[in-house]
């Protein structure tokens, strides 16, 4: 039995068929979820993708957050369903509070669109195992609200608690705190990114790199193997 990854479409998604493509690539099968969907049509796991979801009104996230498929999806997450959010996705983990801190614009007040240099800095997570810990990634940034900022407090638990799960490198492309690029739960099985890892999973397409490829790789094996 292959494992079922459910992509979720909100309006104004704009990555969820690269998303279904990444998984399909990865050997697991992508299964369309729409906003308005209650039930998650028994996936194993969920990515929130990448885009403009609700045309970022009010505060990137923050309208995508009260979907219904969000009050599934926050109750399943808490009980351990794996959940990734990319970009978007990341926005709306933040504010549905499934993951700590907040996404404010791009310090320099300019849309960025770049591959950004990163580093795993947590390759125990659901989503992170087929990485090493330490190991330097490239992967395609595409922005507007991407500073990460938590209060300090909240910083340091997540350092101290080893929940930053990627750092930009070389370069802070938005001023987020710390260097953070991405982040997981306490548990491990919900993380958020700015950066697009489905955007680099085919050699012949983009920076030509397959950086993004072990998130998809990772999952599958966690799902596969329980
Ligand atoms: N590619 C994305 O998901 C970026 C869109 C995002 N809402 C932003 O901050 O601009």
């Amino acid at each position: 039995m292959t494992a079922r990854i459910g992509v979720v479409t909100f309006p104004g998604s704009l990555d969820d068929r690269d998303t279904q493509r990444a998984v399909r690539l990865a050997g697991a099968e992508p299964v369309a979820l729409w906003h308005k969907d209650k039930d998650l049509k028994q996936v194993d796991a969920v990515v929130l993708c990448g885009g403009f979801s609700y045309g970022d009104y009010l505060r990137a996230g923050a309208i995508a957050r009260f979907s219904p498929v969000m009050e599934t999806l926050i109750e399943q997450a808490k009980s351990g369903m794996p959940v990734l959010g990319i970009c978007n996705g990341f926005q709306i983990l933040t504010e549905a509070h499934l993951l700590p801190g907040a996404m404010l614009g791009n310090d320099h007040l300019h849309f960025i669109c770049r591959d950004q240099k990163l580093r795993v800095e947590n390759a125990d997570t659901s989503w992170t195992t087929d990485y090493e810990s330490g190991q330097e990634i490239h992967i395609p940034l595409k922005n507007m609200d991407g500073r990460y900022v938590a209060d300090e407090r909240t910083l340091d638990m997540l350092e101290a608690e080893g929940r930053v799960a990627f750092r930009y490198l070389d370069f802070n492309p938005n001023g987020s705190l710390r260097d953070i690029a991405g982040i997981t739960n306490e548990a491990g099985n919900v993380v958020g990114l700015m950066p697009h890892p489905e955007h680099a999973v085919e050699p012949l397409i983009g920076s030509g790199r397959t950086d993004g490829l072990p998130f998809f790789t990772s999952i599958l094996k966690k799902l596969v193997n329980a």
